[in-house]
């Protein structure tokens, strides 16, 4: 494909800068784009086949020698962790890596449906089943990760890619660490909405211990909820307010969106979804829960099959059991060509009630909400689960602030300030040094933005 004039702002570095990457890799249209970088589609000269190839530029205008060197260490360090998840059907693999003075370029094998984000606001809510499939791919990765010691971080939908078959891949490792025994962690890094309570304790209150990998596992329990509901579970248009059920673990199973939904999910959320990070489940019990004990009997290597004892027939069982099916078959068919009659009331007062009409709203509302979290600098994902526009939120957040200020306890305050004043930010994180941004624009963006990666 054709790089177009709108992609003009995503200048391909200069041939002089990236010989050798140019030499191996042939760039294509863009895919995606980051805080710190451009994703682009590339292609293998000698192998013809196709790759994702993220191109950091390290050389805004605006950042110091000194911060240039901290983000060329943060990659560095990403890189390695990358390598060390090497082999992983779950975790993206990293194919290639190219520094230059002035860029890095990461190739990456290419996830061609893009993020498990996108596909949520397309589908609005998964299955049970189709829950149980990613949920499970992504613990194996969790699992993999923390057995290894690396702790993510930053586990939610944006950061999990699909493939071709819709099989994630675990990417993005920006804020991922290497735990050394018996370590914890004292910085408030994530995004908002999925930050486990010991994470917002940590920054709270000067006696609290680090946190460690349990945190991912939070995250799990927040992805998870989001799949099934549509929603995540603990967002509230005030932050304070948000903060306090995150350090309450104050969620529920509203109706009507959790009526139709089984019990072991529900059971699986409230193990991930525990304050506290001992009790929580980790990610090897959770593969061990009920929820996805029912699509292990397809599993079953032909190897376990010949020890697996073989039920000896039963004429009038098997007939019992067809007779079963037959007839379940007719009443579902029967149910669907003539569903029970909808009163006119109910559709009128209570239109959501309903599960065809919900599925509709539902649709209509991400429409609506989806343009706002295209990608793009101004993306700001997490407006897709908001009902006011970014900037009245703003303005709401801080005349919230004014008003709570005698009863909120000053902790929140603290807290708030510090995750919505991320140009506190002084640690490397690579994603503050946009392409060739003013300081000015850079700073509107992180205002616009709750969903703001913050590294304090
Ligand atoms: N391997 C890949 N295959 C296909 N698309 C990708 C791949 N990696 C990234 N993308 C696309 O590019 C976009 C930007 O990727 P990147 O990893 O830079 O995102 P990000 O995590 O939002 O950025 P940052 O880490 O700078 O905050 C993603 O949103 C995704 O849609």
């Amino acid at each position: 494909m054709a790089i177009t004039d709108m992609e003009e702002d995503y200048d391909l570095p200069d041939a002089s800068l990236a010989k050798e990457f140019y030499a191996k890799y042939e760039p294509k249209e863009v895919l995606g784009k980051g805080i710190s970088s451009v994703v682009r589609r590339c292609i293998e000269k000698q192998t013809g086949q196709e790759y994702a190839v993220k191109i950091m530029d390290v050389t805004e205008e605006t950042t110091s020698d000194v911060q240039a060197d901290e983000v060329t260490y943060a990659v560095k360090k990403e890189i390695n962790i990358l390598k060390m998840c090497a082999g992983h059907h779950h975790i993206i693999a990293l194919h290639d890596t190219f520094e230059s003075s002035t860029f890095i370029f990461l190739v990456f094998e290419l996830c061609r449906k893009g993020e498990l984000f996108d596909y949520l606001t397309q589908v609005v809510t998964l299955s049970e089943k189709r829950t149980r499939t990613i949920m499970r791919q992504l613990i194996e990765a969790v699992a993999f990760i923390h057995d290894k010691g690396i702790i993510h971080r930053d586990l939610k939908p944006e950061n999990i890619l699909l493939d071709d078959n819709l099989n994630i891949m675990l990417s993005d490792f920006g804020f991922a660490h290497v735990m050394a025994q018996g370590e914890t962690l004292t910085d408030l890094c994530g995004t908002p909405g999925y930050l486990a309570p010991e994470v917002l304790a940590v920054s709270m209150y000067e006696q609290v211990d680090g946190y460690g990998c349990e945190v991912d596992m939070w995250a799990v329990g927040v992805i998870m909820y989001t799949l099934l509901s549509g929603h995540p579970p603990f967002w509230h248009r005030k932050q304070m307010y948000m903060l306090r059920a995150i350090m309450e673990g104050k969620y529920k199973f509203g109706s009507p969106e959790w009526d139709d939904i089984s019990d072991p999910p529900k059971d699986l959320i409230s193990k991930l979804l525990v304050v506290n990070p001992k009790k929580r489940l980790t990610a090897k019990q959770a593969l061990e829960h009920p929820f996805f004990k029912r699509e292990d009997v397809l599993s079953i290597s032909p190897s376990m099959l010949q020890t697996v004892p073989v039920k000896e027939f039963n004429a009038k069982r098997t007939f019992k059991v067809a007779i079963i099916a037959v007839l379940t078959t007719f009443r579902i068919r029967n149910l669907h060509f003539n569903p029970p009659p909808i009163s006119i009331d109910t559709i009128k007062h209570d239109p959501y009630s309903v599960k065809n009409f919900r599925k509709i709203i539902d649709g209509c509302a991400f429409k609506v909400y989806a343009h706002w979290v295209k990608k793009g600098e101004e993306q700001n994902r997490a407006a897709l689960f908001e009902i006011t526009p970014k900037m009245d939120l703003k303005v709401a957040q801080n005349s919230h602030s004014q008003e709570q200020e005698g009863n909120d306890s000053k902790d929140y305050q603290n807290l708030e300030s510090n995750l919505s004043q991320p140009e506190l930010l002084q640690v490397p994180d690579p994603r503050q040094y946009k392409n060739r941004r003013t300081e000015s624009e850079r700073r509107n963006i992180y205002q616009k933005s709750d969903d703001v990666k913050f590294f304090l």
